[in-house]
């Protein structure tokens, strides 16, 4: 039996209401300095003890009895076997969900360019997969076949040669759709590790973890931290933290539909966020009750009861301008545009990972099976992060392929700027490709 729920009530009208509002959203401060010390010891644990260390603490933290790391991995025959293992309408829907997230991704994959100056100079641009990533399936108080297929597609589709994945099995509870999802998407590699210590491994390599370019993938506050420490060793997409909705509604869409789809992304996490944002007051008493109504219907009911009276709000404010001014300073992972006319909207939208357009595009849809990716940017870095994608998979050089003329041309600009900068053997590199002139000092 749950308690009832208490939600946040907020008034833009209000003078403090951007001192509340800021409050609200300060998740930053849930990585408190304890966190930090403990990743930061996790980390240096994995990389002078390697294998030994992720047994160790895949045993305290996922409380695991394992005998050393070869019960840690996941070879690609047991991927095989979990397909068998599901039923028709799951490996259906996998399939399915997995056709719809490569199109779209097909889309964003970048080529190589080149163009050619009037003196045959080349200029242009090289496109390369990356060698190895690592992707990191959360599990730890849920399973994720959809971020499987959401962190693996797009580095498949960008042409990584080696996909290596972890997630935690918390008990040793190892759901047969993670790794159905991995044979389907094509992953090389499973190891069955979480946490920063799974982080660690694959930015620092073990003796069994092989080293990545690259650690992606969403997880909670122990992931969220040690990707921010191995930055740097490793490449990150963004921090991925717990999730989080943004609904605005003119208060014409069924309050029921409005409090589930907050719930959805409530029952992540206690730590998870959802708001609603509308200029009708009495719609905003109706989807309070029916939070109140639907809440003890709900499998998860105590998360989703932490997350929504903890980090949860209800904002009124004057009109729909006032309702995107407030939309574009949250920059939430997910804002559902619930209104009768969203792309008129849509302009005024600077800042969101996904914008869900209209009453009838939950945001549900895009978690599984609408085509974009659902690994986005939370805690307002939707202000410059994008959703993961191929273009995360994919890096860039730069090719420059000068003529005898051009290089001639250009050596007389760069021995200016060099000399400028009295750099004088970049000047007279230059200037010794400079033809018919007198060359040197
Ligand atoms: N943005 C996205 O695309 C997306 C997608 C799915 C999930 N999520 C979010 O990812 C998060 C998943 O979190 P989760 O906890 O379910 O799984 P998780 O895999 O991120 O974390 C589980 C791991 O955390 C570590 N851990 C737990 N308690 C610890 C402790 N006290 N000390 C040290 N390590 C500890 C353990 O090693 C465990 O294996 C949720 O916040 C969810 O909202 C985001
Ligand atoms: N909403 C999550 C991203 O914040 C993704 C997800 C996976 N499964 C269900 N939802
Ligand atoms: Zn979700």
């Amino acid at each position: 039996m749950t308690a009832p729920t208490a939600i946040r009530r907020l008034n833009a009208a209000d003078p403090d209401f951007a001192h509340h509002l800021d409050h609200l959203l300060s998740w930053e401060s849930v990585s408190d300095d304890s966190v930090n010390q403990r990743v930061l010891d996790i980390i240096k644990a994995v990389r002078e003890r390697g294998d030994a260390a992720l047994v160790e603490f895949t045993q305290k933290f996922d409380g695991l009895e394992v005998a050393s790391m070869a019960d840690l991995i996941l070879p690609r025959e047991r991927l095989e076997l979990a397909l068998t293992r599901i039923t028709i309408a799951q490996r259906e829907a996998l399939e399915k969900a997995a056709t719809r997230v490569r199109s779209y991704h097909e889309k964003q994959k970048q080529d190589s360019w080149s163009y050619t100056e009037a003196d045959g100079t080349v200029l242009g641009q090289k496109v390369t997969p990356l060698d190895r990533a690592g992707l990191y399936v959360p599990g730890g108080k849920a399973s994720y076949p959809s971020s499987v297929l959401m962190n693996a597609i797009p580095a498949k589709v960008a042409g990584v040669t080696e996909v290596v994945m972890v997630v935690p099995t918390p008990r040793g509870e190892i759901n047969e759709l993670v790794l159905a999802a991995a044979c389907i998407a094509g992953v090389d590699r499973v190891f069955t590790i979480g946490g920063a210590q799974a982080v660690a491994a694959l930015a620092y390599g073990t003796e069994s973890v092989p080293k990545v370019d690259k650690v992606v993938g969403p997880g909670n506050i122990y992931v969220a931290t040690a990707k921010r420490h191995v930055f740097g060793q490793v490449g990150i997409d963004m921090i991925a933290g717990p999730s989080e909705i943004l609904v605005v509604c003119d208060g014409q869409t069924d309050p029921d539909w409005i409090a589930m789809d907050l719930f959805s992304q409530a029952e992540h996490d206690e730590d998870a966020q959802s708001i609603l944002v509308s200029p009708d007051a009495e719609f905003l008493d109706k989807v309070a009750a029916s939070i109140d109504k639907l809440m003890p219907t709900m499998e998860r009911a105590e998360i989703i009861q932490t997350s929504i009276n903890g980090r949860g709000a209800l904002i009124l404010v004057e009109d729909m301008s006032q309702a995107i001014e407030v939309a574009n300073r949250i920059a939430p992972e997910h804002l559902e545009l619930s209104v009768a006319d969203p792309l008129a909207w849509l302009p005024l939208i600077r800042h969101a990972g996904a914008i869900f357009m209209g009453r009838h595009t939950s945001e549900a849809l895009g978690d599984y099976c609408a085509g974009p990716n659902h690994v986005l940017p939370t805690s307002g870095t939707a202000r410059f992060s994008s959703p993961l994608g191929v273009y995360d998979f994919q890096k860039r050089s730069s090719i420059i392929f000068c003529s005898e003329q051009g290089a001639s041309e250009l050596g007389k600009t760069a021995s200016v700027l060099a000399r400028g900068e009295s750099l004088t053997a970049h000047a007279r590199s230059a200037e010794y490709r400079i033809v018919d002139q007198q060359k040197g000092e």
